[in-house]
């Protein structure tokens, strides 16, 4: 019997996106997956040699980059955040598009020419990199939510947070000042799961072969 593949996919709101496009590569899960009750991590699908497990989206990275899991679709902002050696992005599989940005109070201090700058953020190393290329150092409060109210409650001066919808930034007295890039979900592989096992290199054709059908229609 040939080992097992796992194929990591975030538990939020990239999911409802990625089933159609993975059900058209051939990864569907067990019905089970789709039972809110049901606690598990891992689901069998409709491939004997295929398990799925629902992790959060920066963990995604982390289990295939490890090779836990040999693939995944995580979003190109958690890809550059880690930039994980081990870890290939393949495909772009245009969904779950949103962007990075930096944003701040609306009506803030002008700060042209600070030297240094609280940042509160989920992508310290982002938005390190952001700055440092303006010749601006960022003190990055780590966050794993929530960002938008931590200017109010003086935890930081700005944030860096993802924006789709603007909506959050709003309701939140916030506007954006500067976007760092524009994101879009990916299929990503271990690099050496995909130089040994065939099945994975399979999996990266039937996705691409996917994405340029519907780039192209
Ligand atoms: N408006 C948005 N806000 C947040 N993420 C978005 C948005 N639009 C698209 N995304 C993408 O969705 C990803 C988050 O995926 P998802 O919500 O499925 O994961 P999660 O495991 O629930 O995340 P978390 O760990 O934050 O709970 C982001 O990394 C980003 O690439
Ligand atoms: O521009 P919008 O359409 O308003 O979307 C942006 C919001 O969505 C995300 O949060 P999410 O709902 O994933 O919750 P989180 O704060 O727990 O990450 C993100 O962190 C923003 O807060």
């Amino acid at each position: 019997m040939t080992d097992s593949l796992t194929f990591a996919i975030p538990k939020g709101r990239i999911l409802e996106e990625a089933l159609p496009v993975m059900a058209r590569a051939g990864v569907v899960p067990e019905d089970a997956f789709h039972d809110k009750a049901n606690r598990s991590l891992t689901f069998a699908t409709t491939r004997e040699d295929m398990r799925l497990i629902r992790v959060r989206a920066f963990d995604v990275a982390t289990f295939v980059a490890h090779g836990a899991a040999q693939l995944g679709i995580v979003g190109s902002d958690v890809i550059e955040e880690f930039d994980y050696a081990e870890l290939y992005a393949p495909v772009d599989l245009d969904i779950g598009r949103c962007h990075l940005s930096v944003a701040e109070p609306a009506g803030a201090r002008a700060t042209n020419g600070a030297s240094h700058l609280r940042v509160a953020t989920k992508y310290p190393n982002l938005t390190r990199r952001h700055f440092e290329a303006r010749g601006i150092q960022a003190e990055c409060v780590k966050l794993n939510g929530a960002m938008e109210i931590a200017p109010e409650l003086g935890l930081a001066g700005r944030i860096v947070d993802l924006v789709s919808t603007g909506t959050t930034l709003r309701e939140n007295g916030l506007v954006e000042t500067s976007r760092i890039m524009d994101i879009t979900a990916r299929l990503i592989v271990n690099r050496a799961a995909l130089k040994t096992d065939p099945r994975v290199g399979a999996l990266v054709e039937a996705f691409r072969a996917i994405s340029e059908e519907r780039t192209a229609a």
